[in-house]
């Protein structure tokens, strides 16, 4: 049988998911496809994480994280490899996109080798926090090892930020992101970047400099199908009292129905209030002036 000598990967959307669309779990598939065609194959993708931004993020219009979760959990019901993790939804400030990923750093034991077509994430398992320490502390990419529970080889898992091509195009907006954020984000973690219609994220990176330094580390998913499909058009749609159907699953919606999260008066949550990194950059710069 042929050795495994793919490289697993885990991919973490960031994002207000207000509400979770078929976009967002779109955004998965296509980069998934992308990275299995990418480089002959040389990438295996095992997990995808949707990490809902916490409330303290302030942006308009956001309803409360425990919603926002519940629905993204309804949504990805049907999915095999995609699921929600509530960490960064739970904390009590805002955290930065880097920290999230940080937090997310996994550890992927293969139950056995397998073919190199075999997609399934069943296959991987997690490791503890013990194993983990021990495998960090020995090496820093693939492990060969034996072990009583049958398992032969451990992977460190590459785990990427997932994001559309206006969430790359942010880091170029003033006091949003801090450039040592951005290059640990494309130089440590890598990026997968999903097209969106008005954007040009080619010309974006080629503009940057830490972009272009870290090219290779940036994977750009082409959405041929174009779909722009967002959690603001479908707020407005619910506020008009317009159908929603066929944009997001049929739980999603209900749950928002039985809820009523979505009105006049939740969409101006947050309306006076500065976006949280926008807040934090502000001391930042006064804690300099003083
Ligand atoms: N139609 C789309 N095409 C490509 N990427 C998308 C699309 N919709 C959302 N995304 C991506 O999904 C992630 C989560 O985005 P977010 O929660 O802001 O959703 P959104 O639909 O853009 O919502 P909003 O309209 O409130 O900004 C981001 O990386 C965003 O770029
Ligand atoms: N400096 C940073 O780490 C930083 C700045 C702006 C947005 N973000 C993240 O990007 C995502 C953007 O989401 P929205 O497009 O819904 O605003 C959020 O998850 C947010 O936390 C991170
Ligand atoms: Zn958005």
């Amino acid at each position: 049988m042929k050795m495994v000598t793919r490289i697993p990967v885990a991919l973490l959307a960031c994002g207000s998911f207000n509400p979770i669309t078929n976009m967002h779990m779109r955004l998965f598939e296509l980069a998934r496809d992308h990275l299995h065609h990418t480089d002959k194959g040389r990438y295996m993708v095992v997990e995808g994480i949707i990490s809902p931004v916490s409330d303290k993020y302030s942006k308009k219009g956001l309803v409360p994280a425990k919603h926002r979760v519940a629905m993204a959990q309804l949504a990805l019901e049907t999915s095999d490899w995609i699921r929600v993790d509530p960490w960064e939804s739970e904390q009590q400030q805002w955290s930065e996109t880097v920290k999230v990923l940080r937090q997310h750093v996994r550890y992927s034991v293969p139950l056995a080798d397998c073919p190199a077509q075999q997609q399934s994430s069943t296959f991987m398992k997690t490791v503890s926090e013990r194993e983990k320490k021990y495998w960090e502390k020995s090496q820093n990419s693939l492990i060969e090892k034996s072990s009583s529970e049958g398992w032969q080889r451990t992977f460190l898992l590459e785990l990427k930020l997932l994001c559309g091509a206006d969430v790359l195009e942010s880091f170029g907006t003033p006091d949003l992101w801090r450039k040592e954020h951005i290059e640990e984000i494309v130089g440590k973690f890598g990026l997968v970047c999903v097209s969106r219609s008005g954007t040009d994220p080619q010309q974006f990176i080629h503009e940057s400099d830490i972009l272009s330094k870290y090219d290779h580390n940036i994977h750009l998913a082409r959405e041929w199908i174009q779909n722009e499909l967002s959690a603001t058009q479908v707020r407005r749609a619910l506020r008009r009292g317009k159908s929603i159907k066929y944009l997001l699953p049929d739980s999603v919606i209900d749950y928002i129905k039985q809820h009523n999260i979505y009105t006049a008066d939740s969409e101006q949550a947050n309306s006076s209030e500065t976006l949280q990194p926008l807040k934090l950059q502000s001391t930042v710069v006064n804690l300099l002036n003083d």
